[in-house]
Protein backbone atom coordinates (compact mmCIF):
# COMPACT_ATOMS: atom_id res chain seq x y z
CA UNK A 1 0.00 0.00 0.00
CA UNK A 2 1.30 3.79 -0.96
CA UNK A 3 1.32 6.52 1.43
CA UNK A 4 -1.41 8.30 -1.07
CA UNK A 5 -3.72 4.97 -1.42
CA UNK A 6 -6.64 5.68 0.99
CA UNK A 7 -9.28 2.71 1.53
CA UNK A 8 -13.01 3.62 2.49
CA UNK A 9 -14.24 2.01 5.47
CA UNK A 10 -18.11 1.97 7.33
CA UNK A 11 -16.56 1.52 11.02
CA UNK A 12 -13.16 2.25 12.70
CA UNK A 13 -12.89 0.83 16.15
CA UNK A 14 -9.82 2.50 18.46
CA UNK A 15 -8.51 0.18 20.93
CA UNK A 16 -6.28 0.07 23.96
CA UNK A 17 -5.52 -3.55 23.09
CA UNK A 18 -6.32 -6.18 20.68
CA UNK A 19 -6.36 -10.07 21.11
CA UNK A 20 -6.61 -11.30 17.76
CA UNK A 21 -6.74 -14.92 18.21
CA UNK A 22 -4.79 -15.71 14.78
CA UNK A 23 -1.34 -15.58 15.36
CA UNK A 24 -1.54 -16.85 18.65
CA UNK A 25 -0.82 -15.74 22.46
CA UNK A 26 -0.55 -12.68 21.06
CA UNK A 27 -1.41 -9.03 22.58
CA UNK A 28 -1.32 -5.90 20.34
CA UNK A 29 -1.22 -2.20 21.89
CA UNK A 30 -3.27 0.67 19.98
CA UNK A 31 -4.73 -1.07 17.21
CA UNK A 32 -7.58 -0.07 14.70
CA UNK A 33 -9.80 -2.72 13.32
CA UNK A 34 -11.93 -1.22 10.35
CA UNK A 35 -14.93 -2.83 9.20
CA UNK A 36 -16.20 -2.69 5.58
CA UNK A 37 -19.91 -4.41 5.18
CA UNK A 38 -19.95 -7.62 7.30
CA UNK A 39 -16.02 -8.28 7.26
CA UNK A 40 -13.35 -6.62 8.58
CA UNK A 41 -10.93 -4.83 6.18
CA UNK A 42 -8.10 -4.72 8.30
CA UNK A 43 -6.30 -4.67 11.30
CA UNK A 44 -3.79 -2.24 11.85
CA UNK A 45 -2.24 0.15 14.00
CA UNK A 46 -3.42 3.62 14.84
CA UNK A 47 -0.90 5.00 12.91
CA UNK A 48 -1.43 3.52 9.71
CA UNK A 49 -5.26 3.72 9.92
CA UNK A 50 -4.91 7.42 10.08
CA UNK A 51 -2.34 7.10 7.19
CA UNK A 52 -4.18 4.72 4.56
CA UNK A 53 -8.41 4.28 6.16
CA UNK A 54 -10.88 7.30 6.49
CA UNK A 55 -14.26 5.72 8.18
CA UNK A 56 -17.71 6.89 7.82
CA UNK A 57 -17.90 6.41 11.75
CA UNK A 58 -15.23 6.07 14.33
CA UNK A 59 -15.65 4.68 17.74
CA UNK A 60 -12.75 5.38 20.75
CA UNK A 61 -12.51 2.47 23.17
CA UNK A 62 -9.26 3.43 25.19
CA UNK A 63 -9.51 1.10 28.14
CA UNK A 64 -10.94 -1.72 26.30
CA UNK A 65 -9.17 -4.76 24.54
CA UNK A 66 -10.99 -6.09 21.24
CA UNK A 67 -11.11 -9.52 20.81
CA UNK A 68 -13.22 -11.84 18.23
CA UNK A 69 -17.00 -12.22 19.43
CA UNK A 70 -17.45 -15.45 21.37
CA UNK A 71 -18.90 -18.59 20.62
CA UNK A 72 -20.90 -20.60 23.19
CA UNK A 73 -20.90 -23.98 21.09
CA UNK A 74 -23.55 -26.43 23.48
CA UNK A 75 -26.70 -25.25 25.48
CA UNK A 76 -30.03 -25.17 25.69
CA UNK A 77 -31.08 -21.47 25.56
CA UNK A 78 -34.88 -21.53 26.45
CA UNK A 79 -34.25 -23.27 29.71
CA UNK A 80 -33.54 -20.11 30.53
CA UNK A 81 -36.95 -20.24 31.89
CA UNK A 82 -36.15 -23.03 34.79
CA UNK A 83 -33.08 -21.22 35.96
CA UNK A 84 -32.75 -21.59 39.37
CA UNK A 85 -35.94 -24.33 39.27
CA UNK A 86 -34.09 -27.28 40.55
CA UNK A 87 -30.57 -27.27 41.70
CA UNK A 88 -28.83 -29.41 44.09
CA UNK A 89 -29.60 -32.74 41.72
CA UNK A 90 -27.48 -34.78 39.98
CA UNK A 91 -28.11 -35.60 35.84
CA UNK A 92 -30.50 -38.40 35.71
CA UNK A 93 -33.00 -36.63 38.66
CA UNK A 94 -32.39 -33.59 37.52
CA UNK A 95 -33.97 -34.43 34.46
CA UNK A 96 -36.08 -37.71 35.17
CA UNK A 97 -38.07 -35.72 38.15
CA UNK A 98 -37.80 -32.14 37.30
CA UNK A 99 -36.81 -31.24 33.64
CA UNK A 100 -38.61 -33.44 31.87
CA UNK A 101 -42.22 -33.25 33.70
CA UNK A 102 -41.55 -29.07 33.48
CA UNK A 103 -41.02 -29.38 29.81
CA UNK A 104 -43.78 -31.56 29.20
CA UNK A 105 -46.12 -28.87 30.92
CA UNK A 106 -44.43 -25.59 29.87
CA UNK A 107 -42.71 -26.01 26.41
CA UNK A 108 -44.40 -24.29 23.65
CA UNK A 109 -43.76 -22.08 20.75
CA UNK A 110 -44.14 -19.50 23.22
CA UNK A 111 -42.19 -20.83 25.62
CA UNK A 112 -38.98 -21.23 23.21
CA UNK A 113 -39.80 -17.80 22.05
CA UNK A 114 -39.44 -16.13 25.30
CA UNK A 115 -36.84 -18.20 26.58
CA UNK A 116 -34.48 -18.02 23.69
CA UNK A 117 -34.56 -14.28 23.83
CA UNK A 118 -33.96 -14.20 27.37
CA UNK A 119 -30.51 -16.73 26.84
CA UNK A 120 -29.86 -14.32 23.63
CA UNK A 121 -30.04 -11.09 26.06
CA UNK A 122 -27.72 -12.81 28.66
CA UNK A 123 -25.16 -14.27 25.73
CA UNK A 124 -25.23 -11.07 23.61
CA UNK A 125 -24.38 -8.85 26.97
CA UNK A 126 -21.87 -10.95 27.81
CA UNK A 127 -19.62 -11.24 24.49
CA UNK A 128 -21.41 -14.49 23.09
CA UNK A 129 -21.99 -13.36 18.94
CA UNK A 130 -22.12 -17.00 18.17
CA UNK A 131 -24.23 -19.80 20.07
CA UNK A 132 -25.25 -23.51 19.98
CA UNK A 133 -28.70 -24.52 20.80
CA UNK A 134 -30.19 -28.31 20.86
CA UNK A 135 -33.80 -27.80 22.18
CA UNK A 136 -37.68 -27.87 20.85
CA UNK A 137 -39.13 -25.90 18.06
CA UNK A 138 -35.60 -25.29 16.59
CA UNK A 139 -37.36 -23.39 13.15
CA UNK A 140 -38.54 -20.66 16.20
CA UNK A 141 -35.09 -20.32 17.54
CA UNK A 142 -33.36 -20.13 14.53
CA UNK A 143 -36.01 -17.30 13.32
CA UNK A 144 -35.25 -15.68 16.55
CA UNK A 145 -31.49 -15.90 16.22
CA UNK A 146 -31.98 -14.48 12.89
CA UNK A 147 -34.22 -11.71 13.92
CA UNK A 148 -31.96 -10.94 16.22
CA UNK A 149 -28.70 -11.38 14.13
CA UNK A 150 -26.90 -13.80 16.24
CA UNK A 151 -25.06 -16.22 14.52
CA UNK A 152 -26.76 -20.04 16.11
CA UNK A 153 -25.96 -23.38 14.96
CA UNK A 154 -29.51 -24.64 15.63
CA UNK A 155 -29.61 -28.59 16.30
CA UNK A 156 -33.01 -30.05 15.59
CA UNK A 157 -33.82 -32.76 18.43
CA UNK A 158 -33.56 -36.49 18.31
CA UNK A 159 -35.32 -38.72 20.83
CA UNK A 160 -36.58 -42.29 21.19
CA UNK A 161 -39.87 -40.89 23.10
CA UNK A 162 -42.87 -38.07 22.37
CA UNK A 163 -41.54 -34.40 23.35
CA UNK A 164 -43.69 -31.12 22.76
CA UNK A 165 -42.26 -31.02 19.40
CA UNK A 166 -42.87 -34.64 17.89
CA UNK A 167 -44.68 -38.33 18.29
CA UNK A 168 -40.77 -39.75 17.74
CA UNK A 169 -38.23 -40.27 15.87
CA UNK A 170 -39.77 -40.53 12.54
CA UNK A 171 -41.46 -37.27 13.07
CA UNK A 172 -38.53 -35.41 14.30
CA UNK A 173 -35.95 -36.88 11.40
CA UNK A 174 -38.83 -35.90 9.07
CA UNK A 175 -39.19 -32.36 10.70
CA UNK A 176 -35.67 -32.00 10.83
CA UNK A 177 -34.93 -32.80 7.47
CA UNK A 178 -37.48 -29.82 6.32
CA UNK A 179 -35.61 -27.60 8.78
CA UNK A 180 -32.21 -28.31 7.84
CA UNK A 181 -33.47 -27.61 3.73
CA UNK A 182 -35.11 -24.58 4.76
CA UNK A 183 -31.96 -22.98 6.68
CA UNK A 184 -29.20 -24.49 5.02
CA UNK A 185 -27.79 -21.57 2.61
CA UNK A 186 -28.74 -18.83 5.53
CA UNK A 187 -25.67 -16.55 6.61
CA UNK A 188 -25.95 -16.93 10.32
CA UNK A 189 -27.96 -20.21 10.96
CA UNK A 190 -26.15 -23.94 11.13
CA UNK A 191 -29.13 -26.09 10.99
CA UNK A 192 -27.56 -28.99 12.28
CA UNK A 193 -28.53 -32.46 13.80
CA UNK A 194 -29.39 -33.26 17.77
CA UNK A 195 -29.57 -36.96 19.03
CA UNK A 196 -29.73 -36.30 23.16
CA UNK A 197 -27.81 -39.06 24.14
CA UNK A 198 -27.02 -42.30 23.69
CA UNK A 199 -29.26 -43.92 26.20
CA UNK A 200 -32.02 -41.78 25.19
CA UNK A 201 -31.47 -42.66 21.07
CA UNK A 202 -31.00 -46.12 19.53
CA UNK A 203 -29.38 -47.66 16.43
CA UNK A 204 -31.83 -47.13 13.90
CA UNK A 205 -32.58 -43.23 14.47
CA UNK A 206 -28.75 -42.77 14.37
CA UNK A 207 -27.93 -44.57 11.15
CA UNK A 208 -30.50 -42.35 10.03
CA UNK A 209 -29.15 -39.40 11.55
CA UNK A 210 -25.90 -39.98 10.20
CA UNK A 211 -27.25 -40.84 6.59
CA UNK A 212 -28.98 -36.83 6.81
CA UNK A 213 -25.93 -35.37 7.62
CA UNK A 214 -23.91 -37.04 5.05
CA UNK A 215 -26.67 -36.05 2.56
CA UNK A 216 -26.83 -32.83 4.15
CA UNK A 217 -22.97 -31.65 4.81
CA UNK A 218 -24.67 -30.81 8.57
CA UNK A 219 -22.97 -31.45 11.78
CA UNK A 220 -24.13 -33.82 14.41
CA UNK A 221 -23.97 -32.45 18.21
CA UNK A 222 -24.53 -35.25 21.03
CA UNK A 223 -24.39 -35.44 24.70
CA UNK A 224 -21.82 -37.90 24.93
CA UNK A 225 -20.05 -39.65 28.32
CA UNK A 226 -21.86 -37.09 30.87
CA UNK A 227 -21.34 -39.09 34.00
CA UNK A 228 -19.68 -42.39 34.90
CA UNK A 229 -23.56 -43.85 35.57
CA UNK A 230 -23.90 -43.01 31.34
CA UNK A 231 -20.81 -45.25 31.07
CA UNK A 232 -21.08 -48.09 33.46
CA UNK A 233 -24.97 -48.41 32.88
CA UNK A 234 -24.17 -48.64 28.67
CA UNK A 235 -21.43 -51.24 29.87
CA UNK A 236 -23.97 -53.42 32.27
CA UNK A 237 -26.46 -53.36 29.24
CA UNK A 238 -23.98 -54.21 26.13
CA UNK A 239 -20.62 -54.48 27.15
CA UNK A 240 -20.10 -51.55 24.95
CA UNK A 241 -18.98 -47.97 25.92
CA UNK A 242 -21.09 -45.31 24.61
CA UNK A 243 -18.36 -44.00 21.94
CA UNK A 244 -17.28 -47.27 20.54
CA UNK A 245 -21.43 -47.80 20.27
CA UNK A 246 -21.24 -44.33 18.39
CA UNK A 247 -17.89 -45.10 16.33
CA UNK A 248 -19.68 -48.61 15.27
CA UNK A 249 -22.84 -46.85 13.85
CA UNK A 250 -20.33 -43.86 11.96
CA UNK A 251 -21.98 -40.79 14.30
CA UNK A 252 -18.33 -39.99 14.91
CA UNK A 253 -16.39 -37.55 12.43
CA UNK A 254 -15.06 -34.56 11.95
CA UNK A 255 -18.65 -32.93 11.94
CA UNK A 256 -19.53 -34.69 15.07
CA UNK A 257 -19.65 -32.71 18.56
CA UNK A 258 -19.25 -34.66 21.48
CA UNK A 259 -20.43 -32.93 24.23
CA UNK A 260 -18.97 -33.05 28.11
CA UNK A 261 -16.46 -36.07 27.52
CA UNK A 262 -15.76 -37.02 31.02
CA UNK A 263 -15.18 -40.67 32.11
CA UNK A 264 -12.33 -40.89 29.39
CA UNK A 265 -9.61 -43.85 29.29
CA UNK A 266 -7.63 -44.42 26.49
CA UNK A 267 -9.87 -46.33 23.70
CA UNK A 268 -12.04 -43.24 23.97
CA UNK A 269 -8.90 -40.86 23.01
CA UNK A 270 -7.86 -43.01 19.88
CA UNK A 271 -11.38 -42.95 18.89
CA UNK A 272 -11.52 -39.14 18.96
CA UNK A 273 -8.22 -39.02 17.41
CA UNK A 274 -9.10 -41.47 14.47
CA UNK A 275 -12.28 -40.03 13.43
CA UNK A 276 -11.52 -36.13 14.16
CA UNK A 277 -14.43 -35.25 15.87
CA UNK A 278 -14.94 -32.22 18.48
CA UNK A 279 -15.08 -32.11 22.17
CA UNK A 280 -17.65 -29.62 23.69
CA UNK A 281 -16.74 -28.77 27.17
CA UNK A 282 -19.15 -27.78 29.84
CA UNK A 283 -16.84 -27.71 32.79
CA UNK A 284 -19.79 -25.12 35.23
CA UNK A 285 -22.73 -28.04 34.17
CA UNK A 286 -20.21 -30.76 34.79
CA UNK A 287 -19.29 -29.40 38.16
CA UNK A 288 -23.07 -28.55 39.41
CA UNK A 289 -24.61 -31.95 38.42
CA UNK A 290 -21.67 -33.67 39.67
CA UNK A 291 -21.15 -35.21 35.89
CA UNK A 292 -17.31 -35.22 36.39
CA UNK A 293 -14.46 -33.90 35.28
CA UNK A 294 -12.87 -34.02 31.71
CA UNK A 295 -9.52 -34.17 30.88
CA UNK A 296 -9.43 -31.43 28.46
CA UNK A 297 -5.14 -31.44 28.93
CA UNK A 298 -5.43 -35.07 27.59
CA UNK A 299 -7.49 -34.23 24.64
CA UNK A 300 -5.61 -31.24 23.85
CA UNK A 301 -2.52 -33.52 23.79
CA UNK A 302 -3.57 -35.94 21.67
CA UNK A 303 -4.26 -33.04 18.93
CA UNK A 304 -7.99 -33.40 19.75
CA UNK A 305 -10.05 -29.97 19.16
CA UNK A 306 -11.93 -28.39 22.41
CA UNK A 307 -14.29 -25.95 21.90
CA UNK A 308 -16.51 -24.28 25.22
CA UNK A 309 -20.10 -24.53 26.28
CA UNK A 310 -22.33 -23.41 29.08
CA UNK A 311 -24.73 -25.99 28.67
CA UNK A 312 -28.64 -24.47 29.58
CA UNK A 313 -28.93 -22.24 32.55
CA UNK A 314 -30.86 -24.74 34.49
CA UNK A 315 -27.61 -26.73 35.33
CA UNK A 316 -24.76 -23.60 34.77
CA UNK A 317 -26.48 -20.94 36.00
CA UNK A 318 -25.46 -18.34 33.60
CA UNK A 319 -24.84 -18.05 30.36
CA UNK A 320 -21.58 -15.91 31.10
CA UNK A 321 -18.68 -17.49 28.71
CA UNK A 322 -16.04 -15.16 30.48
CA UNK A 323 -17.03 -16.98 33.75
CA UNK A 324 -17.09 -20.67 32.04
CA UNK A 325 -12.98 -19.64 30.88
CA UNK A 326 -12.31 -19.02 34.40
CA UNK A 327 -13.56 -22.07 35.74
CA UNK A 328 -12.29 -24.70 32.81
CA UNK A 329 -8.77 -22.64 32.94
CA UNK A 330 -8.90 -23.55 36.75
CA UNK A 331 -10.31 -26.87 36.37
CA UNK A 332 -7.61 -27.84 33.92
CA UNK A 333 -4.63 -27.15 36.08
CA UNK A 334 -6.35 -29.36 38.78
CA UNK A 335 -7.34 -32.06 36.72
CA UNK A 336 -4.06 -32.53 35.01
CA UNK A 337 -1.99 -31.92 38.28
CA UNK A 338 -0.28 -29.20 36.49
CA UNK A 339 -0.75 -25.04 36.96
CA UNK A 340 0.54 -24.61 33.42
CA UNK A 341 -2.20 -26.72 31.84
CA UNK A 342 -5.09 -24.46 29.66
CA UNK A 343 -3.19 -21.07 29.62
CA UNK A 344 -5.62 -17.81 29.57
CA UNK A 345 -5.03 -17.58 25.76
CA UNK A 346 -5.42 -21.23 25.35
CA UNK A 347 -8.58 -20.74 27.42
CA UNK A 348 -9.95 -17.55 25.11
CA UNK A 349 -8.63 -19.97 21.81
CA UNK A 350 -11.56 -22.67 22.83
CA UNK A 351 -14.10 -19.89 22.99
CA UNK A 352 -13.00 -18.34 19.58
CA UNK A 353 -10.77 -19.68 17.09
CA UNK A 354 -11.61 -23.63 18.46
CA UNK A 355 -15.21 -23.14 19.01
CA UNK A 356 -15.35 -21.56 15.06
CA UNK A 357 -13.08 -24.76 14.17
CA UNK A 358 -15.70 -27.10 15.86
CA UNK A 359 -18.32 -25.42 13.61
CA UNK A 360 -16.53 -26.07 10.61
CA UNK A 361 -16.17 -21.98 9.91
CA UNK A 362 -12.90 -21.33 11.05
CA UNK A 363 -11.63 -19.85 7.67
CA UNK A 364 -14.25 -17.19 8.20
CA UNK A 365 -15.16 -17.01 12.24
CA UNK A 366 -12.86 -17.05 15.27
CA UNK A 367 -10.31 -14.73 14.95
CA UNK A 368 -9.82 -10.86 14.03
CA UNK A 369 -7.97 -10.88 10.53
CA UNK A 370 -8.55 -8.90 7.27
CA UNK A 371 -11.36 -10.93 5.33
CA UNK A 372 -12.93 -12.90 8.23
CA UNK A 373 -16.50 -11.66 8.95
CA UNK A 374 -17.09 -8.68 11.95
CA UNK A 375 -17.91 -10.87 14.96
CA UNK A 376 -16.11 -8.56 17.78
CA UNK A 377 -16.58 -7.61 21.00
CA UNK A 378 -14.72 -4.81 23.13
CA UNK A 379 -14.42 -5.61 27.13
CA UNK A 380 -13.55 -2.13 29.28
CA UNK A 381 -10.77 -3.31 31.92
CA UNK A 382 -10.92 0.32 33.88
CA UNK A 383 -12.78 -0.89 36.69
CA UNK A 384 -11.06 -0.92 39.95
CA UNK A 385 -11.13 -4.52 40.30
CA UNK A 386 -8.92 -4.83 37.23
CA UNK A 387 -6.19 -2.79 37.92
CA UNK A 388 -3.57 -2.67 37.05
CA UNK A 389 -3.12 -4.40 33.69
CA UNK A 390 -0.14 -6.63 33.12
CA UNK A 391 -2.04 -8.91 30.69
CA UNK A 392 -4.98 -8.43 29.33
CA UNK A 393 -5.46 -11.85 28.69
CA UNK A 394 -5.08 -13.07 32.19
CA UNK A 395 -7.95 -10.16 33.36
CA UNK A 396 -10.68 -11.89 30.62
CA UNK A 397 -9.86 -15.55 32.18
CA UNK A 398 -8.89 -14.89 35.51
CA UNK A 399 -10.70 -11.71 36.92
CA UNK A 400 -13.50 -10.78 34.26
CA UNK A 401 -16.91 -11.05 34.44
CA UNK A 402 -18.81 -10.86 31.16
CA UNK A 403 -20.35 -7.79 32.09
CA UNK A 404 -17.45 -5.49 31.75
CA UNK A 405 -18.50 -5.92 27.73
CA UNK A 406 -19.36 -2.80 26.26
CA UNK A 407 -19.52 -3.42 22.76
CA UNK A 408 -20.39 -6.22 20.41
CA UNK A 409 -20.62 -6.61 16.07
CA UNK A 410 -22.25 -9.56 14.74
CA UNK A 411 -21.44 -9.28 10.65
CA UNK A 412 -20.56 -5.23 11.02
CA UNK A 413 -23.73 -4.42 13.12
CA UNK A 414 -23.55 -2.91 16.46
CA UNK A 415 -25.40 -5.84 19.28
CA UNK A 416 -24.49 -4.13 22.37
CA UNK A 417 -23.65 -0.25 22.04
CA UNK A 418 -22.48 1.14 25.56
CA UNK A 419 -23.15 -1.95 27.13
CA UNK A 420 -26.73 -1.97 26.20
CA UNK A 421 -28.44 -4.50 24.03
CA UNK A 422 -29.21 -2.75 20.63
CA UNK A 423 -31.76 -5.47 19.17
CA UNK A 424 -33.95 -6.66 22.10
CA UNK A 425 -36.72 -4.95 23.71
CA UNK A 426 -35.34 -5.76 27.48
CA UNK A 427 -37.88 -4.03 29.47
CA UNK A 428 -41.02 -5.91 27.41
CA UNK A 429 -38.56 -8.85 27.82
CA UNK A 430 -38.87 -8.95 31.07
CA UNK A 431 -42.63 -8.81 31.66
CA UNK A 432 -43.00 -12.46 29.47
CA UNK A 433 -40.09 -13.90 31.84
CA UNK A 434 -42.27 -12.80 34.70
CA UNK A 435 -45.37 -14.33 33.22
CA UNK A 436 -43.69 -17.57 33.16
CA UNK A 437 -42.03 -17.70 36.32
CA UNK A 438 -45.18 -16.97 37.95
CA UNK A 439 -47.02 -20.13 35.83
CA UNK A 440 -44.01 -22.40 36.29
CA UNK A 441 -43.51 -21.54 40.39
CA UNK A 442 -47.51 -21.51 40.54
CA UNK A 443 -47.25 -25.36 38.96
CA UNK A 444 -44.33 -25.80 41.19
CA UNK A 445 -46.42 -25.06 44.52
CA UNK A 446 -49.56 -26.82 43.45
C1 LIG B 1 -32.88 -33.05 22.75
S1 LIG B 1 -33.51 -31.55 23.43
C2 LIG B 1 -32.46 -31.33 24.77
C3 LIG B 1 -32.81 -32.13 25.98
O1 LIG B 1 -31.64 -32.20 26.74
C4 LIG B 1 -31.94 -31.95 28.07
N1 LIG B 1 -30.72 -31.55 28.76
C5 LIG B 1 -30.36 -30.35 29.19
N2 LIG B 1 -29.14 -30.39 29.75
C6 LIG B 1 -28.73 -31.68 29.65
C7 LIG B 1 -27.58 -32.37 30.03
O2 LIG B 1 -26.56 -31.77 30.65
N3 LIG B 1 -27.49 -33.68 29.78
C8 LIG B 1 -28.50 -34.34 29.19
N4 LIG B 1 -29.63 -33.74 28.81
C9 LIG B 1 -29.75 -32.42 29.04
C10 LIG B 1 -33.03 -30.92 27.99
O3 LIG B 1 -33.69 -30.78 29.18
C11 LIG B 1 -33.84 -31.43 26.85
O4 LIG B 1 -34.79 -32.34 27.27
ZN1 LIG C 1 -26.74 -30.08 27.32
Amino acid sequence: MTADTITAADIRINARWLIPMEPANVVLDHQAVLIQGERIAAVVSQEEADVHFRAKETIDLPDHVLLPGLINMHGHAAMSLFRGMADDLPLMTWLNDHIWPAEGAFVSESFIADGTQLAMAEMLRTGTTTFSDMYFFPEVVAQLARDAGMRAQVCFPLLDFPTPWGSGPEEYLAKGEEFIRQWQDDPFIMPAIGPHAPYTVSDDPLTKAVALSSATGTSIQIHLHETAFEVADALDRSGQRPIARMAELGVLGSTTQCVHMTQIDESDIELLKATGAQVIHCPESNLKLASGLSPVQKFREAGINVAIGTDGAASNNDLDLFGELGTAAMLAKVVADDAAALSAHEALAMATIRGAQALGRAHELGSLESGKLADIIAVDLSDPFLQPVYDPASHLVYSNQGRQVTHSWINGVPQVQEGRLTRIDVPDLMLRVRGWSDRIREQQTS
